[in-house]
């Protein structure tokens, strides 16, 4: 099993490129479902994500090509199996993007119930129950769920929280449904909004993307188009948070400031520098940083997935940052890892209390979920001595070739079998 081995204490210099946003890429991916003409995408990320949905997608007969690591063309015109198996569901529980688009183009659809993972019960009900007020019939069964509507119908759909894969999910059905649909306290992530630009390049008539309240009229059919993905925000938030954790001056491009304010305002509370153009962000970071605050909400708020990330730069800030996990019951995993190296961290609950140490030691840590995985990296960037990450797997699902772009910045990085 791979593993990262890291030697801290190196300030990073250097360009970073961005790559296309998981999160984006996933649903999109799931969206070429939706038509039998092909539809192209560029800027997808390389990751073990993308090629999990891509095999579940030639598992249904879709055609996938990819000339080129970052292109892809998907042509939906002769799915055979209608199902989502649990082998893949498990290792990724983005599989259940393909409910709403195998429902509402084919009538039926057999998905893997994805279980619970490392951080949170991470339950679908919203998913079922928008599905359901859409005219579906879904039941549980050996495991699947097992959904079929002759026409979905649109409906007003008002989720009891703000949930991202959720929104997207209903937002796919309803491109095909008979009527007009909304989705109220719908998800604001960039994702769902890149996703639903895709869906009008497709014919789909959406309004509302970006606020709660999305609404879709349905149309007979979607068409062929071609689509680029959006950076990633979180992997821009990683890099950014590694380059004020172990100081110095890194610029990335191919990015966008605007998709991720709260988490730069936090970067600037710590002390770092920022500059932003049009596609660019540059920080530096001269002194040691300052411990911040951080609750994590729906977009535009503080994202989760960049609470990790924080926890590794409070680790080693002056003063206490106090730090809320409000989207996910399980997602200070990361913690007693972080400890390992030398971190004074107290969890309570949904509560983390982080009191910045001088500096953390190199230590053999685990990496529990992907973002728990970060946070090490940035930890051990940020230490003296050698770090090794276990389990990195979980990083592969979500970064594309970390090591090589934290090597072109300077950080002594290398995975190790
Ligand atoms: C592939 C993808 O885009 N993953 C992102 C997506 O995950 P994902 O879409 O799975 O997360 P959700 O936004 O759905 O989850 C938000 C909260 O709602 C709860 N919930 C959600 C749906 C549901 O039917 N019932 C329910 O109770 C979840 O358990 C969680 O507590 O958004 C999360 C929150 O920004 C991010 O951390 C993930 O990186
Ligand atoms: C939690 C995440 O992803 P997923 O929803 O795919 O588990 C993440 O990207 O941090």
């Amino acid at each position: 099993m791979d593993k990262l081995k890291i030697n801290g204490g190196m300030p990073l210099e250097g360009e970073i490129t961005i790559s296309g946003a998981k999160n984006a890429a996933l649903p999109i991916l799931c969206a070429g479902l939706l038509t039998s003409d092909t539809l192209r995408l560029t800027n997808v990320p390389q990751l073990k994500d993308v090629l999990t949905t891509q095999k579940l997608l030639q598992g249904m007969g879709v055609r996938v090509m990819t000339d080129n690591v970052h292109e892809f063309e998907i042509t939906a015109n002769q799915v055979e199996r209608l199902i989502a198996p649990y082998d893949l569901v498990k290792t990724m529980r983005a599989s259940i993007l393909v409910l709403g688009p195998m429902l509402a183009r084919f009538g039926e659809a057999a998905v893997s119930l994805p279980g619970g993972c490392a951080i949170g019960a991470r339950p679908v009900d919203q998913h079922i129950k928008g599905l359901e007020a859409m005219g579906a019939e879904v039941r549980i069964e050996n495991g699947y769920i097992k959904a079929s509507a002759r026409r979905l119908k649109g409906a007003r759909i008002v989720t009891d929280m703000v949930t991202v894969t959720g929104t997207e999910n209903l937002m796919m059905a309803a491109t095909l449904a008979d009527g007009i649909t909304t989705i109220e306290n719908a998800a604001r992530e960039p994702e769902v909004v890149d996703l639903a630009e895709c869906l009008i390049r497709m014919g789909a008539k959406i309004r509302g993307h970006g606020s709660d309240s999305i609404v879709i009229e349905g149309v007979e059919r979607l068409h062929g188009a071609e689509h680029t993905v959006l950076p990633d925000r979180i992997e821009t938030g990683t890099f950014l948070c590694a380059a004020a954790a172990a100081r110095g001056k890194v610029l990335l491009r191919q990015t966008r400031a605007g998709l991720l304010d709260a988490v730069l305002d936090k970067l600037r509370e710590a002390g770092a520098h920022l500059e932003a153009g049009d596609d660019w962000i540059l920080l530096e970071m001269r002194e040691r940083p300052r411990a911040v605050n951080v609750r994590t909400l729906p977009y535009p708020a503080f994202p989760t997935d960049m609470q990790a990330q924080f926890m590794a730069l409070n680790a080693i800030a002056a003063g206490t940052g106090i730090m809320s996990e409000t989207i996910f019951e399980n997602r200070f995993m990361h913690a007693p890892e972080l400890a390992r190296m030398g971190a004074r961290i107290a969890v309570d609950g949904h509560t983390a209390v982080v009191t910045g140490v001088e500096k953390l030691s190199g230590a053999t840590v685990m990496a529990t979920d992907l973002r728990a995985s970060a946070s090490l990296v940035i930890a051990g960037l940020a230490a003296e001595g050698e770090t090794v990450v276990d389990r990195i797997y979980h990083l592969d699902r979500g970064y594309e070739h970390i090591e090589t772009k934290l090597g072109r910045v300077g950080a002594r990085i290398e995975r190790i079998a």
